[in-house]
């Protein structure tokens, strides 16, 4: 058996070293050695040949396994003559992909691709990414937690609920990695714009980390999605016979926090100082106090808070290349003081204080928040109210309200200014403005809607802290990270009217965020990995 598994490992035929799917050559990551001092174990790391090879979505190649491998891996009879390259695989998934006619089916089909053949899927993300982004996250993923519990085939991620309580750790030695990088966990409280889905949630941490590995080349194997459930205070999911979570309203206070910190503990103590905690869609209430408290203690990340910012800022930065002038010349009115809303406002106001030299006190006198939960009136006459009294000139939509932006808000705006500019990022589409776009023909002129995607920073983002080593997040690298992006729109990017590159040029992308971040790592001495690599950015392709 341990010869097989040499073979598959090290042998070019099954994994090829050049593929950008394959990843390094070099076990870093310590799974030849997995059984090694551990004789009774959860679970087993055995090796696949025959049937069994054919059935593991690691090493699993269908058609595409050579005549030699068949020899090889007793193969002989089980498979049909062909010999098919994944070129080929991939050319006929896509087509059948396309055959669906809604993105829910399409949606089950490649998760089910990726619990096939995890090499295919992976390669089939890489090279589609702008087609098969919205399906394996924003907006789909947002109907496939609607519906988790009636999709739901198999466990992709840990789910820790109140019935782990003292037996954290315990979970996470049964899931079947130990070099976990990245851990991405959510509560389920608020997903998307799309509120309290409970344990349903799953489906975020488990779309999100799949592009840590297509966007941003982190090993699949070193990503666990983790779902906590507290309960759900979602009354269609209590009574729906079907679902998965625990049937109770959520916990708050003492037994929330207890349950929270058992897990951040288990996560550092398991998997070491250095794994990177991102946290999802909890709700606002929760999700600035665990970055809070964690942020000084553990290597944590907030993508709603932390990352949006960053990716929106960098659109803004993009966006006064054109208009010229800079922050400090802008009002900027958001709609939503939420997470994104207030984690995009707080890094505007640093960006400005670092550009301008001035406090952030200073800086945040520029900046307005309107929040339906602050106001008794109807949320969008609100709005029109602050845009006539306050004349921003740059309009942020971060609420889980959809069609705020009215013709009449937009007409108030250009009344003052010639371009507004303004941002519609509220998402999934049921809920929003700000999913994709088709293109707009105006004039006879056409316009290509760019997204605002936070997939254009957190896993690079992630990726830079992961190969310096880094032991905590510092607002610099978010502003490293935003940079970094802004950097990557082309002349021939604006000449289209786009403020974001491409997004089919995301590994590139990801690996010029990874090494600002990672410098930034390396000048604050936050970076554990070393010596410092000369060429970083080299480093975060390789
Ligand atoms: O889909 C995204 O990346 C934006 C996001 O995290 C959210 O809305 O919670
Ligand atoms: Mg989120």
């Amino acid at each position: 058996m341990e010869s097989t598994m040499k073979e598959l490992r090290e042998g070019a035929p099954v994994l090829e070293p050049k593929s950008n799917v394959g990843g390094g050559v070099e076990d870093v990551y310590g799974e030849d050695r997995a059984t090694e001092d551990q004789f009774v174990t959860s679970w087993a790391l055995s090796v696949a040949s025959g049937v069994s090879l054919l059935r593991d979505p690691r090493y699993k190649k269908g058609l595409a396994f050579t005549e030699r491998e068949r020899d090889a891996h007793y193969l002989r009879g089980l498979l049909p003559p062909t010999v098919a390259s994944q070129h080929l695989q991939e050319k006929k998934l896509l087509h059948n992909l396309r055959q669906y006619q809604l993105p829910l089916q399409k949606y089950i089909a490649i998760m089910d691709l990726r619990e096939r053949n995890e090499r295919l899927f992976y390669k089939l993300l890489i090279d589609n990414v702008e087609e098969l982004l919205p399906l394996v996250y924003t907006p789909t993923v947002g109907e496939a937690c609607q519906k988790y519990a009636s999709i739901f085939r198999r466990p992709e991620g840990l789910f820790i609920s109140l019935k782990e309580r003292g037996k954290v750790l315990e979970a996470l030695k049964n899931w079947p990695e130990r070099s976990i990088q990245v851990v991405i966990v959510t509560d389920g409280e608020r997903i998307l714009g799309l509120g309290d889905l409970g344990c349903q949630g799953m489906g975020i941490p488990v779309g999100k980390l799949a592009l840590y590995t297509a966007l941003g080349g982190v090993r699949p194997s070193a990503c666990l999605p983790v779902t906590i459930d507290v309960g759900t205070n979602n009354e269609d999911l209590l009574k729906d016979e079907f679902y998965i979570g625990l049937r109770q309203r959520r916990t708050t206070g003492q037994e929330y926090a207890d349950l929270l910190h058992e897990f951040m503990n288990a996560v550092k103590q398991n998997y070491g100082e250095e794994v990177l905690l991102q946290f999802e869609d909890f709700a606002n209430h929760n999700a600035f106090k665990l970055l809070a408290k964690y942020g000084t203690t553990h290597l944590v990340f907030n993508d709603d808070i932390q990352g949006t910012a960053a990716v929106v800022l960098a659109g803004l930065l993009a966006a006064l290349k054109v208009a010229g002038g800079s922050l400090a010349d802008h009002t900027f009115l958001f709609f939503g003081a939420g997470e994104a809303g207030t984690g995009i406002a707080e890094l505007i106001a640093l960006e400005m204080s670092k550009q301008a030299e001035a406090s952030v006190e200073e800086t945040r006198k520029n900046i307005w928040l309107v929040d339906s939960k602050a106001h008794r009136h109807e949320p969008v006459e609100d709005l029109l109210t602050a845009v006539k009294a306050l004349k921003p000139t740059i309009l942020i939509g971060s609420a889980g309200v959809g069609r705020a932006f009215t013709k009449e808000v937009i007409e108030t705006m250009t009344s003052y200014i010639d371009r507004p500019l303004i941002m519609a990022l509220s998402n999934p589409t049921s809920k929003s403005d700000g999913s994709p776009f088709h293109l707009v023909e105006y004039n006879s002129r056409v316009f290509v809607p760019g997204q605002a995607n936070n997939a254009y920073v957190f896993p690079g983002f992630g990726l830079g802290l992961v190969i310096s080593g880094s032991l905590r997040v510092h607002d610099q690298m978010l502003l490293a990270a935003l940079e970094a992006l802004a950097s990557q729109v082309s002349p021939e990017d604006f000449e289209k009217g786009l403020i974001y590159p491409p997004l089919r040029n995301i590994r590139k992308i990801s690996a010029q965020v990874a090494a600002n971040v990672a410098e930034v790592d390396y000048d604050l001495g936050l970076a554990t990995r070393l010596p410092r690599p000369g060429n970083v950015v080299e480093y975060a392709e390789s």
